[in-house]
């Protein structure tokens, strides 16, 4: 099946929901225009990393952004990854990923497993619990956000159902832009999978963020990069790619979970 993604690699007002609000129609309706099957947004688009005025900005119960989200989807008859915002819930905070299809429907959401010490998440966020999974036009799809890659069995435990593409939205500051590629060829290699990761670009007060959007495919080829310019860039994917991956190196089946605790 050949699905056809779009990589939203934009920039965020630092604490300014609005703004990023505002700002997002546009690369829907690019990407409907490029007749992608999904776009895909960064991590924290409505805030950026402003924590320490969370309660002010974060978005209560990720109301907002699913009301936006749903109506832009059916408005552009295409499949959104919301990449991820911060959300307000029961008194905490969380980044939040939500997933529409084409008619406007949620079909997965996520909160961040992994809380990032040097970005202060720890300090700020309550951590998520569950992981997801969706389809894509019948092909199954999971989503992390962006320090959860540093957990490959996390992603193998997300992997272990029936996914064939693993989707990474981030906040990925430059000066570790390298280690970003690797992690996510590491995990499309082991996983056997597609690996559609989505970075911003642009500052904040503390970092910048040099893009670098990627794709690779089941064999940890790059078949996709973007530069560090605010950009959407749409790519093809054959997803039968992942099923002739494994059934050369059968990796799932040679497993030794008996060993693994
Ligand atoms: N927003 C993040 O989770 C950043 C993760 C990161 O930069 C890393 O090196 O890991």
């Amino acid at each position: 099946m050949k699905l056809t993604f779009s990589l939203a690699q934009i920039d965020i007002a630092f604490g300014q929901p609005a703004k990023n609000f505002a700002k997002i129609e546009q690369f829907v309706k690019q990407a409907a225009d490029q007749e992608a099957d999904m776009v895909v947004f960064p991590e924290m688009w409505n805030t950026g990393y402003d924590l320490i005025r969370l309660n002010d900005i974060a978005d209560p119960n990720g109301d907002q952004t699913k009301h936006v989200l749903a109506a832009l989807a059916r408005k552009y008859n295409i499949m959104i990854h919301g990449g991820s915002v911060s959300t307000k819930r029961d008194g905490k905070f969380y980044n939040s990923t939500y997933i529409f299809d084409q008619e406007g429907h949620q079909i997965a959401d996520y909160d961040k497993v992994h809380l990032f010490g040097l970005m202060a998440e720890d300090e700020y966020l309550a951590a998520g619990d569950h992981k997801d999974r969706f389809e894509i036009k019948g092909i199954a799809a999971t989503s992390v956000i962006c320090y959860d890659i540093r957990f490959p069995e996390w992603l193998r435990t997300q992997s272990l159902t029936d996914s064939r593409i693993i989707f990474v939205p981030a906040e990925w500051p430059t000066p570790r832009l390298e280690q970003w590629r690797k992690l996510l060829a590491a995990r499309a290699i082991e996983n056997q999978s597609f690996v559609i990761g989505v970075n911003r670009v642009g500052s904040d007060p503390d970092n910048r963020f040099g893009g670098s959007s990627v794709v690779y495919d089941p064999l940890g080829k790059e078949v996709l990069r973007l530069n560090d310019r605010e950009q959407l860039a749409t790519i093809t994917i054959e997803t039968g790619q992942t099923d002739k991956v494994r059934g050369s190196m059968p990796v799932f089946a040679d497993r030794r979970p008996d060993l693994y605790e």
